[in-house]
């Protein structure tokens, strides 16, 4: 029903604009023709994306939010996932009686991209052995790397979001939160220092409010921020804290896109008054996935060798013969230690892994539902 309809209307758009194109050629202008008919109000405007989810899109203009499509040369002229719209990407749209279309994404200043390896199973349009590069939020211009000082504490998973960021092209910040939770944190911000060269490290407590002003200083208004960091450490506070701190500064307007709390609202790029936007979609929540994904890889790269001369491709290192993992740990070639470590992060990325489908599936059971209203 809901296809049919939509259907229909684009359609119908596309008859009118030609019409319009007809009577004057001219975007932008209502044309009244003889028999009274009034030619439908077109516009190109500039917006950005808020919101995306597969085809879905949500343009903000500067005075309107549109759910929006993508204009057909999207799905015919661009080589790669990379060129779709994403998520804090400014675009051309196209307008016709409210109707928005996505014309043209505009050149990003930064870009997180996602590289995911092409296992073979899925079929994508690369095919095996290639990766797929997927863009997870454009225009980003700090990243908030968020570790907890109450003991989620990894010096190299720091050093991979701050490489993260970098590759971005966004400039990393380093909040170590919960400092009411550590009576003594200036060794642990010392050692943060110590690999981030020249970043600013600030503690910072949600309860006592330490270091928000450090951190506000860090910030310009028009910022667009992403906050990346472990399950639990409190971006999400910290979100609410920096989107509710720049309704404040300016007050009377109306948001239009979050009312601080920002769980409630659909949009993906969250946004106060005066500029600050927090781009928040469930792929910057996954960044800690990739990072450790990549941290086990790199860090661990000896045992990625080893696990390649293993007779069975599928060993598990358990009682398999020929396997090598187990033959350098006799040998004493690959320490216990080490192997436990790489063993514990492996079953980390698991569990995160397995919590990811829980969410996909969810949100896919969510949409069937909403579907089928
Ligand atoms: N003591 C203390 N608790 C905090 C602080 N910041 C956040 N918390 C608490 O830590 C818990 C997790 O915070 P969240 O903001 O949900 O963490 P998150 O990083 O968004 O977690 P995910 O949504 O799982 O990614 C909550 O119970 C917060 O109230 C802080 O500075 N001090
Ligand atoms: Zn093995």
């Amino acid at each position: 029903m809901i296809n049919n309809k939509e259907h229909m209307n684009r359609r119908e758009i596309e008859k009118k604009e030609l019409e319009t194109i007809k009577i004057d050629g001219n975007i932008g202008e209502t044309v009244q023709n003889g028999a009274g008919y009034s030619a439908p109000e077109t516009s190109l405007q500039e917006g950005r994306v808020i919101y995306k989810n597969r085809g879905h899109y949500r343009v903000q203009t500067s005075d309107q939010v549109f759910d929006a499509v993508l204009s057909g040369r999207f799905k015919y002229e661009t080589v790669g996932n990379i060129d779709f719209p994403a998520v804090g990407d400014w675009v051309t749209i196209f307008l016709v009686d409210g109707h928005c279309r996505i014309e043209s994404v505009k050149p990003r200043r930064s870009v997180f991209v996602r590289k995911q390896k092409d296992t073979g199973g899925k079929k994508m349009a690369g095919g095996v052995g290639t990766t797929q590069e997927q863009v997870i939020a454009a225009n980003v211009d700090k990243a908030i790397i968020v570790t907890g000082l109450d003991g989620n504490y990894n010096l190299k998973r720091i050093e991979r979001f701050i490489t993260l960021a970098y590759n971005s092209g966004a400039k990393p910040i380093i909040v170590m939160s919960k400092r009411d939770l550590c009576p003594t944190p200036e060794a642990l911000i010392e050692a943060v220092k110590a690999v981030a060269f020249g970043i600013p490290v600030i503690g910072y407590s949600a309860v006592t409010g330490e270091g928000f002003e450090m951190l506000s200083a860090e910030l310009e208004p028009t910022d667009t921020i992403v906050l990346i960091g472990s399950s639990g450490v409190g971006k999400s506070t910290l979100t609410n804290k920096l989107l509710s701190a720049s309704v404040q500064k300016t007050g009377e307007t109306q948001l239009h896109t979050a009312k601080g709390k920002h769980t409630t609202t659909a949009a993906q790029l969250l946004q106060g008054v005066n500029g600050l936007a927090i781009i928040d979609t469930p792929g910057v929540r996954e960044v800690q996935l990739w990072a450790d994904e990549e941290t086990l890889d790199q860090t661990f790269d000896d045992i990625g060798a080893l696990t390649a001369k293993c007779r069975f491709n599928n060993c598990t290192h358990g009682n398999e013969p020929g396997c090598a993992v187990r033959a350098a740990i006799e040998s004493g070639a690959l320490t216990e230690e080490r192997y436990a470590h790489y063993l514990k992060l492996q079953r980390e990325i698991a569990f995160l892994n397995r919590k990811k489908q829980q969410l996909q599936t969810m949100r896919n059971r969510k949409q069937k539902h909403f579907k089928k209203r």
